[in-house]
């Protein structure tokens, strides 16, 4: 028992220099040795470590195998760290932010941080390794990113079960809302090359309309912007209720009141991207499946001018109007294929009306979730009504002239004015007259930097002027026309009367007929 104490010390002794010359031979590895001598050496020491260390370490890679693509856990996990430990970091890298207006800090390499969770603490490392090259990569550098989050195995199950969890779902939502927004086209012009696999092509979407800068009656901008906000909480509700998680909305009225504004507004309210699909370039019902699964959620699928984008009958037709049968309408493709015009360009589309409809609210439709469908169109009427049934287009939403009320954001918006002396008159005048949002905007611009508000609001008063005396000289000439017409038909009713009594054609009860006699003598006759 006397000797414990010695033998103690002797062997503690022992082990610390044993463990003096294995950090010392591991330096000079990790030092001088090559990637593979190095690697084979990390692997043994970290299982040996396994045995004695009390903390479990998951590794966060930022690409994963030959995967080219950034792993999605490894990107939320950035984001969660640059925005919840950017503070306590000591060394950070800034990058540009999007917009490339604000610098967002991010963990430097080899960094370490503390995160504390429900009375759990665990450490995030920032590291990297580097990879031996293949002789076959494309890419010359072999470097490897990776997060490395430690805690001790009695939180085992906090963190695996719930602490990972909150930090995906907490990146996840960072990124969203700082990511760059993006507008795509399926329009033949801006194809991707054919070895590309995606359908789509996009450039950064970047419309500044808000719902606040729109100008049209307040009660229904905020029944819309409620409905949206409604929609875009709304994932358990629609699960709950066996329906897909989508909203058609059908956009109508004259052209110049803020359809496409509405859309681009509708956009940065939800921070969706959007898909303009161009349906005339769309080669057939497959082509437009297709299309629609290389959507993603949180987006909006728009069709413009959705009455005059196609013949959505599924056939083609003749010049005259009549429709072509199916045999004739293979004969016209084949003929427009061999003089190479149906190619997918527009004008050659083989969309069907079921294949749109199919599109909206098909089986394939469903994939994906949080999306809005939104077509647009000046002439409502000339619509399928099964396109645009409730259902499959949800909120049909009129845009209409420009009213008081409308101009008011607009002049908020051009002039910075919220009252002025000369909106008594517009008041007045925009009540009377039809001007679409599009023409009072026009208006209110000023043309040169010497133009202050005064005139541009007599410019808007001089338009409103002369649209109401064209109104009025309309109105002049429509009722002269009518009374024209009236008298016509009067005059034409008259001769017709007196036409009828010289000419009626009488027959007699065997079938005989006599002509051009007045009916008293016709009668004597047959008597
Ligand atoms: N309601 C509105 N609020 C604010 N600006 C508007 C509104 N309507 C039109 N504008 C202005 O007029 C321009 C044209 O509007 P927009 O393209 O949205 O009209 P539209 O209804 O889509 O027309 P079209 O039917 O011809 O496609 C916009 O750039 C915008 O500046
Ligand atoms: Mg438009």
């Amino acid at each position: 028992m006397m000797m414990m104490p010695f033998k103690m010390s002797e062997m503690m002794a022992t082990m610390g220099s044993t463990l003096a010359s294995f950090m010392f031979v591991w330096a000079i590895i990790r030092q001088y040795c090559p990637y593979e001598v190095r690697r084979f050496f990390e692997k043994y020491t970290e299982r040996i470590m396994g045995y004695f260390y009390p903390y479990i370490r998951i590794s966060f890679h930022e690409f994963l195998g030959d995967r080219l693509k950034r792993s999605e856990a490894y990107a939320a996990v950035e984001a969660y760290l640059s925005a919840n430990t950017s503070k306590s970091a000591k060394r950070l890298k800034a990058e540009m932010g999007k917009d490339s207006t604000n610098l967002v800090l991010t963990m430097d390499e080899y960094e370490r941080v503390t995160d504390d969770y429900e009375g759990a603490k665990v450490w995030w490392l920032s590291s990297k390794v580097a990879s031996p090259p293949r002789s076959m990569s494309y890419y010359p550098e072999q470097e490897k990113r990776f997060y490395k989050l430690s805690f001790h195995m009695k939180y085992r199950d906090l963190i695996t079960s719930s602490y990972l969890e909150h930090v995906m779902r907490e990146g996840k939502e960072i990124r969203l809302r700082n990511r760059q927004r993006k507008l795509y086209t399926n329009s033949p012009g801006y194809k991707w090359p054919s070895y590309k696999q995606t359908m789509w092509s996009h450039i950064v979407f970047e419309h500044p309309a808000t719902f606040e800068t729109m100008a049209m009656d307040c009660e229904k901008k905020k029944e819309i912007i409620e409905d949206l906000v409604t929609f875009s909480k709304s994932k358990d509700f629609y699960a709950r209720i066996g329906k897909a998680w989508k909203r058609g909305y059908l956009l109508y009225g004259p052209p110049g009141t803020g359809k496409s504004t509405m859309i681009a507004a509708m956009a940065n309210l939800l921070g969706y991207d959007v898909y303009d699909l161009e349906l005339t370039a769309v080669k057939d019902n497959t082509e437009l499946r297709k299309l629609l699964i290389e959507t993603t959620s949180k987006s909006i699928i728009v069709i413009e001018d959705i009455d005059c984008s196609l013949d959505l009958t599924g056939q083609r037709k003749k010049k005259g109007g009549d429709k072509l049968s199916d045999d004739e309408s293979e004969k016209v493709s084949l003929e427009l294929r061999k003089e190479g015009k149906e190619d997918g360009g527009c004008g050659s589309s083989k969309v069907t009306l079921s294949g749109l409809l199919n599109f909206i609210d098909g089986i394939w439709s469903a994939c994906g979730g949080e999306r809005l469908i939104v077509f647009t169109t000046n002439y409502v009427e000339k619509l399928d009504p099964a396109l645009i049934r409730r259902g499959r287009m949800d909120k049909h939403i009129e845009l209409s002239h420009c009213s008081f009320d409308g101009f008011k954001v607009l002049a908020k918006n051009y002039l910075k004015l919220e009252t002025h002396p000369m909106f008594d008159t517009i008041r007045k005048l925009i009540g009377e007259v039809k001007i679409t949002p599009a023409d009072v905007a026009e208006n209110l611009m000023p043309k040169s930097p010497l133009d202050d508000a005064d005139k541009c609001l007599s410019c808007l008063i001089e338009s409103l002027e002369e649209a109401a005396a064209a109104m009025k000289a309309e109105e002049l000439r429509q009722s002269c026309a009518k009374k024209e017409d009236e008298e016509l038909k009067h005059a034409n009713d008259h001769i017709k009367e007196d036409e009828g009594l010289k000419h009626t054609n009488h027959t007699k009860e065997n079938g005989e007929v006599w002509e051009d006699l007045e009916p008293a003598q016709a009668k004597n006759q047959s008597l």
